[in-house]
Parts: C-alpha cells; structure tokens; sequence
C-alpha cells in the first residue's frame, strides 16, 4: 500500500466531488445550516507513509467558504474514497496514522500545506512512542479524538480558522500556570508561514493528557435525573449520592471560579465600563436577529414561541446598555457544558474542564476575547436545565417542560453551583442586582445560540432552548417586577448572591 503521488487533477475532481457527498453527513462539519456548493481540495500534504492529510475547501451557495482538515490514510477494506487506483478511509480509524499524527504536534513535520510548514508547538513536549496503541473516542462532536495508550488524546480540530487558537493558546498557558484542573496539554500542530507568526497560524490537532476512568458531567447528570423522571430515586437521595454529580456540584462551582482567577492572572484583568454591556446588546440582538431568521425558515412550528418572545429577549439584552458596573472581564472557557467537565473517582474525586475551543459558531477574535465570566456560568446554568428536560424522551424528542422531580433537581444544581462560584469568584463580580441581569441575559442569549446549533444538529432537542428561553424570561420578568403570587418567582435558584437552600 502507498499513499497517492496527487498529480491526477482529474482524479482529485473525482474526490472532492466524492467530499462534497460525504462532508454534510459528519457530525463534525459545522456548516450544517448551510447550501454546500462545491468542495475543492486546496493541498494536501504527506505526513507519513500512511498519513495524508487534506485540507479542503466547502464552498457555499451563500458565497462563503469554511476550510476542513481531512486526514486519511490507506485503506483495503471500507475505503471511503479512491485516488489514484488506491482506496483512502478515515486516518482515524487507521492506529497507525493516529500516532504519525500526535508525534507531530511535538515533533512537527517537514511538509507543507498550502503553502506553510506543519510545525509543533510543544508544551510539556511528552508523545506516545510508536508502539502504543491509538482506539477513536466514541464521543464525537465538533471535532474528533483518539485516545492513545490511555495516556494522550489527540484531538483532531475539523473547522480550520486562521488566527491562534483558543484551546491550543488557553490549555497551554493553563498547564504552564500548574492549574490542576485541566488535562495537560503537551503539543499542537498548527500550520504556520513562519515559525513566530502566531495571527496567521492555524491549528490542526492537540495532544493532552487522555484522564481515563474520568466520567463525563453530562453522563452523571443524566443518571441522576432519569433515577428521578422515573421515580427510581428521591432528590433527597441523589443529593447524598457519594460522589454524585448534585453532592458535590458546588465544588465545580469553585473549580469555575479557580478557572476565572487563574485566567485573570495569565491574560490580565479588565474593568468592564458600559460600552462593554451596550456592545453585548448589540452583539446578542444581532445573534438573535439571525437565529430568528433560521428558525423562520427552518423550524416556524417548534420555536413559534420564542418568535413570538422576540421583543421580551431584545429588552432584557438592551438593558445591559445602562448596566453602571459589570464586573470584571477575564479570558473565559467560552463554552462550558456539562459534556466539558469530567469527573475523576475516588481517591482523586476531582472535577476536571475540558476543551477550551469556545463556541463553535463565533468567530476566533470573539471566542479570544476578554469577557464577563459569568457567560460560563450560564454556559453551565443552561447545561442543568438541559439535563433536566433531557431526563424524559418521547418519540426521540425532548419535551421543554421537565417532570417536576428532574425540575426540582436543575434548581438545586443550579444553587449550590451559583453557591460554590461566588464564594470563590466574589473578586470579579458585579453588586447581586447587576449579577442577575447579566446572568440573565447571558443564559437566554446561550439558549439563542443552542437553537441554532439544535436546528443544524439535533432537531428532535429543539424544545429544550426554547423552554428554557421562556422559563429565564419569567425569570427575569420576576426579578424585574417581584410577584408575590408568582410560583416563578426566583426565590433561591435565580439568586447569585450564593445564599444556599438544601433541596
Ligand atoms: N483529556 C481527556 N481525558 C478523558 N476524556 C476526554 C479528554 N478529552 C476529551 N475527552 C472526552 O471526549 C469528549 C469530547 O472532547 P472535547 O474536547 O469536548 O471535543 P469536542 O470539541 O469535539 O467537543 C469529552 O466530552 C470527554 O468525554
Ligand atoms: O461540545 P461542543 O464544543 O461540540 O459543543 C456543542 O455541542 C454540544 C452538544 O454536544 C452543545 O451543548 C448543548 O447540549 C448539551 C447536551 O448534549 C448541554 O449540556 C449543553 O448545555 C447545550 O449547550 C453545545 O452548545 C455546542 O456548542
């Protein structure tokens, strides 16, 4: 078996038409809600003697266009395409390319890609040697990962942006802070003009520390809230659960907290003034105004009430405007869930975060940014609400109203963790009214972002974001113009001040 020589331009006309049939169907590409027009491959470079890896080019009806690295290797058996009489599959799938690949974000390369050098950017500068094994981690999402020898992961960036990114640059700096709360980072590969030329770089894949026996945040939540939609477990029991995720959930609020102190001192702190909250306004309107339109198009029955909201979402985003004091603005995790944090067992019982990519639909400079941190508070507030109306599944969708048990547990999660965060993280916060108004906002704009990314991805979720949207708009409404009378009324659960209620 060899790899292709990619002199037949007809037979690589023949494998980007075979791309464009295979791209849209990967749970990775994030152009879902996009018309793909063309794909072409712009290079592709030989790593190894089984590791060819493409960048390719998506070209949009729209008229933009989104890079996706595409690595592949020879394959026999299940070949996803063919160039040059030779059958090509997923090089992840393939061991042997897997490992080519992670000794290259330590050791680098000699080849190019359009144009630039593959170069490593090593950290701690630990690789798997070449007789370790590599198995692909089933739990795919926006890009892909293989572990190896349970001691690295190699993460495989799909969606290639020009500029540093956020994950390579922040686990970096975390790991070299001794932050112990993060996998430590030993490389990356970034594709590069010039070795010191960090704005035009682009990162290809990461290798970090693969914590095995670690579990996932989002299993754990969703064992205890199904226990509960059942009637398996009482909330009283899941919150005495040894080493449960409610037991010990305000702790993750500390580590959040940590994570925010600890950024602050590695990318500075920022006083934020009220151009910053009238320039989140904006940007949330903005935000909203597109996701309304792609609801409009794509979805007009299941998100029928969030367009009715409109005009409630865009005040509760305007009155960031006259907020007089925000806080204190810091480097963020940029898209904390429950499916980012991992729980270590017994004897460690540590809490540990994970892919710091942010966003996938904001742009690099946004994603870069200083911001408040309460957007990752929320990011995690909106995950509760997530596991909650995910504890019951009718027909394979979600229902937005979860039973009242899974409900009662989203309002504990929600204050212990709000309880364990400010304690820590009272230094970066603005007075409990202000707190609450951003809180707000950044949880219904978070919950604007997922219906989109449900739109694009999981259709049957969609009644999640839009419930928890009229839910937090009650909220708000609540904390705005406190009725008495009203059972929405944000008692303890909406309350950042952190004063904390048992369930
Ligand atoms: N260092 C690690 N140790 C153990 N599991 C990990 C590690 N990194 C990722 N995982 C697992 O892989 C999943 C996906 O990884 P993640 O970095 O979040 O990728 P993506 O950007 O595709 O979401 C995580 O939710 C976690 O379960
Ligand atoms: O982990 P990614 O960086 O790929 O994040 C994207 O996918 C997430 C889903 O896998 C999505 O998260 C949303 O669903 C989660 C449950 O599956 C829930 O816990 C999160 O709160 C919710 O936002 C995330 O938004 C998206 O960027």
């Amino acid at each position: 078996m060899s790899l292709p020589t990619l002199t037949d331009d007809a037979g690589l006309g023949r494998l980007a038409a075979d791309l464009a049939a295979w791209l849209p169907h990967q749970r990775w590409y994030q152009d879902k809600a996009r018309e793909l027009a063309a794909v072409q491959v712009r290079d592709a470079a030989r790593l190894s003697d089984r590791l060819l890896v493409l960048l390719v080019e998506a070209r949009f009806a729209d008229g933009g266009t989104a890079d996706y690295h595409v690595p592949l290797a020879p394959a026999e058996v299940g070949a996803l395409f063919e160039l040059e009489g030779q059958g090509l599959g997923d090089a992840l799938a393939d061991p042997r390319a897997c490992l080519d690949l992670a000794r290259a974000t330590v050791d680098g390369s000699t080849a190019t890609l359009a144009g630039a050098r593959l170069t490593a950017r090593p950290i701690t500068g630990s690789r798997p040697d070449d007789t370790a094994s590599a198995r692909a981690l089933g739990a795919e999402q926006s890009n892909s990962s293989v572990v190896i020898d349970d001691a690295f992961v190699l993460k495989v960036l799909r969606r290639l942006e020009t500029g540093i990114h956020p994950d390579v640059e922040v686990t970096g700096a975390l790991t070299a802070a001794g932050f112990t709360h993060v996998p430590a980072q030993h490389g990356a590969l970034v594709r590069a003009p010039t070795t010191d030329d960090d704005e035009n770089q682009t990162a290809l894949a990461i290798l970090s520390t693969f914590l095995a026996g670690g579990r996932e945040g989002w299993d754990l939540a969703l064992a205890q809230t199904r226990a509960l939609a059942s009637g398996e477990r009482t909330i009283e029991e899941v919150a005495s659960e040894p080493d449960g995720l409610l037991g010990d959930i305000d702790r993750l609020g500390e580590v959040t907290a940590d994570l925010h102190l600890t950024l602050g001192e590695a990318f500075g702190v920022e006083e934020a003034d009220a151009r910053h909250g009238a320039a989140w306004a904006t940007e949330m309107r903005g935000q909203l105004d597109r996701v309304l339109a792609l609801a409009e198009a794509r979805a007009p029955e299941a998100a029928a009430s969030v367009l009715a909201a409109a005009d409630d979402l865009r005040a509760v985003f305007d009155e960031l405007a006259s907020l007089r004091d925000a806080g204190r603005l810091v480097r963020v995790h940029g898209d904390l869930h429950l499916g980012q944090v991992l729980r270590i067992p017994p004897p460690e019982s540590s809490w540990q975060l994970l892919d710091f990519e942010g966003e996938p639909l904001k742009s690099l400079e946004e994603r870069r940014a200083r911001t408040s941190p309460l957007r990752d508070v929320a990011g995690m507030l909106r995950s509760f609400d997530y596991a909650a109306a995910a504890s019951v599944e009718r027909d394979g969708a979600n229902g937005a109203e979860p039973p009242l048990a899974a409900g009662a547990w989203r309002d504990a999660a929600r204050r212990r963790f709000l309880g364990g965060y400010v304690r820590r993280a009272g230094p970066l916060l603005p007075g409990a009214t202000a707190s609450q108004a951003l809180l707000h906002a950044f949880e219904l704009d978070k919950a604007v972002y997922e219906l989109a990314y449900e739109i694009g991805n999981r259709p049957g979720w969609l009644a999640i974001p839009a419930g928890g949207i009229l839910r937090v708009l009650r909220a708000s409404h609540s904390a705005r113009d406190p009725d008495p009378t009203d059972p929405d009324e944000p008692s303890g659960p909406d309350n950042p001040s952190g004063d904390e209620e048992e369930p």
